[in-house]
């Protein structure tokens, strides 16, 4: 059994739970439930966009405790004054070490960012929660789904508003999963059975995705270079969680990426 099973088999009974505990009529008659979604698509294709898709990640299965002092609207609030384009919350609890709680605390400092629910979606009521707690965008991580499943949530998650990143880690799954109903294209360089990390899965999978969805890298980005050869190959957004957050400022290191990022390479 991989990880990602586990957390899969765990997630099963979460959502169990949950809804017997507030079903989804119940989010629907909660007031972000009817909010104005803002679109990560268009943050991240704006002219001068940081791309930067600024995560908040307490801790996760191959790192441990990344950061466990860190506050989510505080940190998010911070992401954003330093460049972020989107935010990523985080809002698996067993091993991410996220809560709804985090996602709500975001939407509420952060009201005019895109928020990307990171959570292992597995049912249409995660996503009506993520509707409910102020989200504007989910996930869909093609190795937790039939390529059906990305079919049926993308098109339930458009009749919400709310905008898909699909994520694929290879070829395989680019080509079983890719579905027209997505808005952007997430290239994890983290395999999740393994959490071996490679950022070159991104640059060989770039002309692989068709240009009319919005190409995300993630995962072990912690350089400005790396960002910039990603750009060149295609990519409009980059999805960073711990580079940030190992730190004791994460907004503080986002604002150097950035700076880093503008200021052109002298001629030496
Ligand atoms: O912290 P990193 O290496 O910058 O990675 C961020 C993000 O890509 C990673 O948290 C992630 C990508 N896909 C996921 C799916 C589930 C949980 C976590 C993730």
């Amino acid at each position: 059994m991989t990880i990602l099973d586990k957390i899969i088999a765990e997630k099963r009974q979460e959502v169990a739970r949950r809804e017997a505990e507030t079903p989804a009529a119940a989010l629907q008659a909660l007031p972000p439930f009817t909010r104005p979604v803002r679109s990560a698509r268009a943050a991240l294709t704006a002219a001068g966009s940081s791309g930067i898709i600024a995560e908040f990640k307490r801790r996760s299965p191959s790192k441990g405790v990344i950061n466990g002092t860190a506050e989510a609207g505080a940190t998010t609030a911070g992401y954003v004054a330093a460049g972020a384009a989107v935010l990523s919350v985080l809002t698996d609890e067993p091993f991410f070490g996220g809560t709804p709680a985090d996602l709500w605390a975001a939407r509420a400092a952060c009201p005019a960012t895109p928020i990307l629910r990171k959570d292992f979606i597995i049912s249409e009521y995660q996503i009506t929660e993520a509707r409910a707690l102020g989200a504007d965008l989910i996930l869909l991580i093609a190795s937790c789904l039939t390529p059906a499943e990305v079919q049926q949530f993308s098109q339930f998650a458009h009749s919400l508003g709310l905008e898909v990143l699909l994520e694929v880690h290879d070829e395989a799954e680019l080509r079983s999963h890719l579905a027209e109903a997505v808005d952007l294209v997430g290239v994890n360089n983290r395999n999740l059975a393994t959490f071996a990390t490679d950022v070159a899965t991104s640059a060989r999978l770039a002309a692989l995705i068709p240009s009319r969805f919005v190409r995300v890298a993630e995962s072990g980005l912690q350089h400005a270079s790396t960002i910039l050869e990603l750009r060149q190959a295609g990519y409009q957004g980059f999805l960073i969680g711990e580079t940030f957050m190992k730190t004791a400022d994460p907004a503080a290191a986002l604002a150097g990426l950035v700076a880093e990022l503008t200021t052109p390479v002298s001629a030496s």
